[in-house]
């Protein structure tokens, strides 16, 4: 049955990232299932026909390298988890990229980890990556990277993170995230879909969604909607959980719940469906839907615009200034007269006018050492003289935000 709130929810989105649990991809033997990823990209691809992006996240390298490893039992100890990972990840990968060549494009591997997310010039190389890969028209599919990511996700603060940058929340880690717990990838998706414009995070388990009590308790029922975050709902998950998965419920609700505190959509549903997605793009009912609170700016832009000071600044032309309030087009360095304060890769800087009005923010490109060879010239000259230009906007459009 359509449902206005879900027609909404589904159509003011632009990027689908879809989560998908192990058990969703493995068929019963445990095995990957390549009929379900050729249903997957089945509807991903009508997706993208409405105009939307997909971003994957999905699991089941685990799974698979146990299975081309002829392993019995899952591993208990990380090198053999991690190999187990590493082994299963090429194939995991090989039967979406075939799934998808069936409808014209190519699907691209992100393997990440939450200090990706900490890490400004990190953060600003994957939201390039998977702009340009939205470009390319690829299907950017993202797996936590087991080999080197063991308990960042649970470490509120790991070293390589600099203490005086502050976070966007979307990856602040709170203590209820602490613990030891091996790759999770209902985490990384919530990470992901803070990073994006307009997201709808729909997470695939093998359930049809969250239950307020124990499933297996023919008392308990299916939860539609869940208009307003409530901390609650923890109460309504047990301990049970599926046998090849390593997130369990309780894990998909921190993880929806970091979506939600920042306003963005969520819908939980059942990967066996195969028609799930589809059902989710035409706005039926299915699954639970957690709307995202007092949204009024997503989470990156809010990050952006206004949750840190800008280390720096640019101050530009009246021709980069029309460009970027009139034509919405990115900041190049033939545009910039000035750079003011030292700031790093990935940083926040301001964009003004030679009066000194802040007009816009973003994250550079460059370092303002780099920065200060580039302004006043433009891409071609810099090409020649230096043989080298990795970017040819200081900052991109898609990481710019405009200050009214
Ligand atoms: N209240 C609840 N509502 C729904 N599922 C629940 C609830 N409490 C526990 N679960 C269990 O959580 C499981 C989903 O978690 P998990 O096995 O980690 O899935 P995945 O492999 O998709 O990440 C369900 O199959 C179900 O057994
Ligand atoms: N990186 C691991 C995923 C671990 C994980 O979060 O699994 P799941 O609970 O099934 O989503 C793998 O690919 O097996």
């Amino acid at each position: 049955m359509n449902n206005p709130i879900r027609k909404e929810l589904a159509e003011s989105a632009r990027t689908f990232v879809i989560k998908i649990g192990t058990n969703v991809l493995s068929d019963e033997k445990q095995a990957l299932d390549p009929s379900r990823i050729a249903a997957l990209a089945e509807q991903v691809n009508e997706i993208r026909a409405r105009g939307k992006r997909c971003v994957l996240v999905s699991s089941g390298s685990i799974g698979a390298g146990m299975r081309l490893l002829g392993l019995k039992e899952r591993p208990k100890d990380l090198p053999h988890l991690q190999a187990a990972a590493a082994t299963g990840q090429a194939h995991l990968i090989g039967l979406y990229d075939q799934a998808f060549q069936k409808h014209g494009y190519r699907a691209a591997q992100l393997l990440l980890t939450a200090n990706d997310f900490r890490n400004r010039s990190r953060y600003l190389n994957v939201r390039n990556t998977l702009h340009t890969l939205f470009e390319y028209g690829c299907v950017p599919i993202i797996n936590e990277n087991d080999t080197v990511s063991v308990n960042e996700i649970a470490t509120p603060f790991p070293t390589a993170m600099r203490s005086d940058i502050e976070l966007p929340h979307s990856v602040r880690q709170t203590p209820t995230h602490a613990g030891t717990k091996f790759s999770d990838n209902d985490q990384l998706a919530a990470m992901v879909t803070n990073l994006l414009d307009a997201p709808l995070l729909i997470i695939l388990s093998v359930i049809e969604g969250l239950f307020d009590g124990d499933p297996r308790d023919q008392n308990s029922k299916l939860i539609s909607n869940v208009e307003d975050w409530d901390d609650n709902l923890f109460n309504c998950v047990g301990s049970s959980r599926s046998s090849g998965g390593t997130g369990g419920m309780h894990s998909k609700l921190t993880a929806i719940k970091k979506a939600v505190s920042v306003g963005e959509n969520v819908i939980l549903a059942n990967g066996e469906d195969n028609h799930v997605l589809m059902k989710i793009l035409n706005g039926e009912n299915v699954g639970t839907a957690f709307l995202g609170r007092g949204k009024f700016m997503p989470a990156w832009k809010r990050w952006i615009g206004f949750t840190i000071n800008p280390r720096g600044s640019f101050v530009v032309d009246d021709g980069a200034r029309r460009a970027i309030v009139e034509a919405g087009k990115s900041l190049l360095p033939i545009g910039v007269r000035e750079i003011r304060g030292v700031f790093d890769v990935g940083e926040v800087v301001s964009i003004k006018t030679a009066d000194g009005a802040e007009f816009a923010r973003g994250l550079s490109n460059y370092n303002s050492d780099h920065a200060h060879q580039l302004i006043g010239q433009r891409s071609e000259e810099i090409r020649t003289k230096t043989g080298t230009l990795p970017f040819l906007e200081v900052i991109h459009r898609d990481n710019l935000v405009m200050l009214d």
